[in-house]
């Protein structure tokens, strides 16, 4: 069982993941250990993970017949640290479907490696998830969008992952998936259209967009010529988490949709004194996480189950 505090022991040496002893990465066994104890605590089978963004674990709140576990109970299982993350992993029914929902998420940020912010992904796929729902607060660089405007994720760009820090770097275990992934279709066209309709008969056309979402590391903001780059890009939002959930998901065959909250506009001027921060993004996740929970509800409802054709 991989001991995360003998875990980052080891890693304290080691600045790039290049450098990480590859015995020390989690295994097959470690991810299966995990979810053979989930399923022998809880009596639900999920076939749809999802992954709450800051201030949007409410959602999770919402499952009936729940079965909910503290990380620190959850052998093998890291802990979070940021404020907004709660910390637990909820088992229930949306809309008579079995669910998993992570109420908080991890971030590389928070000083964890990427195979660590992505090990509930894979624990997922060996409970029996089919679909990945992940969810972010971000901030807009598209100049349509305002705060508590949803962004159906079409595709990302994957900043650390393009300078080389990538959850699947290592050794591949081919019992998740092959050694070169293609990316280019990884946000579920069937989904991303049914959520487009859902969304039509919710009335929210006017507040929900479909666009790119870009990871950073962070834990900063965007310095204003950051947001210029990014927005000469085409990057219509950005956030600090996400793409490597993604990655390792649609790695081992899992089905992906994602959305995320806009809860600012990133500057991109030199005039002006705004300044974005960690409690406004959580208060208009807030203010607006129950329109989103209502669209993941829906979605969740009316997708097509045992469906996958990843697999
Ligand atoms: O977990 P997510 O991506 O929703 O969190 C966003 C990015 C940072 O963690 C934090 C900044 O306020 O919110
Ligand atoms: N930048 C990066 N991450 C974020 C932002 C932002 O403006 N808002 C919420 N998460």
């Amino acid at each position: 069982m991989v001991d995360w505090v003998v875990f980052d022991d080891l890693m304290k040496d080691y600045t790039m993941l290049d450098d990480i002893p590859v015995t020390s990465l989690p295994r097959h066994d470690d991810y299966q250990r995990t979810a053979d104890w989930l399923l022998s605590h809880t009596k639900q089978r999920p076939l749809v993970g999802i992954i709450c963004g800051s201030g949007l674990g409410l959602l999770a709140d919402t499952l009936k017949a729940q079965d909910s576990f503290p990380y620190a109970e959850i052998p093998g299982f890291p802990q979070s640290t940021v404020q907004g993350h709660a910390g637990r992993l909820v088992f229930g029914e949306l809309k008579g479907r079995s669910c998993v929902c992570m109420q908080g998420r991890f971030h590389m940020y928070e000083g964890h490696s990427l195979c660590k912010t992505t090990f509930p992904v894979r624990v997922f796929k060996l409970l029996g998830v089919e679909t990945l729902i992940v969810t972010n607060a971000a901030g807009s660089l598209a100049d349509g969008y305002q705060p508590g405007d949803i962004m159906i994720i079409k595709d990302h760009i994957n900043f650390p992952g393009l300078s080389g820090l990538s959850p699947l770097n290592g050794p591949n275990d081919d019992k998740f998936g092959p050694r070169f992934p293609a990316m280019s279709n990884v946000y579920d066209k069937d989904l991303r259209c049914l959520a487009m309709d859902i969304v039509k008969q919710m009335g929210l056309s006017q507040f929900v967009h479909e666009g790119v979402y870009a990871m950073v590391g962070g834990p900063n903001f965007e310095t204003v010529s950051e947001a210029k780059l990014l927005h000469r890009l085409g990057v219509d939002a950005v956030g600090m988490s996400t793409a490597p959930e993604v990655l390792v998901a649609s790695h081992c065959g899992l089905r992906v949709f994602g959305l995320s909250l806009i809860t600012n506009k990133v500057v991109r001027s030199y005039d002006g004194q705004d300044q974005v921060n960690h409690e406004a993004v959580l208060e208009v996740s807030k203010m607006r996480s129950h329109s989103l929970q209502l669209l993941i509800t829906q979605l969740v409802g009316r997708m097509d189950m045992n469906n996958n054709t990843h697999f």
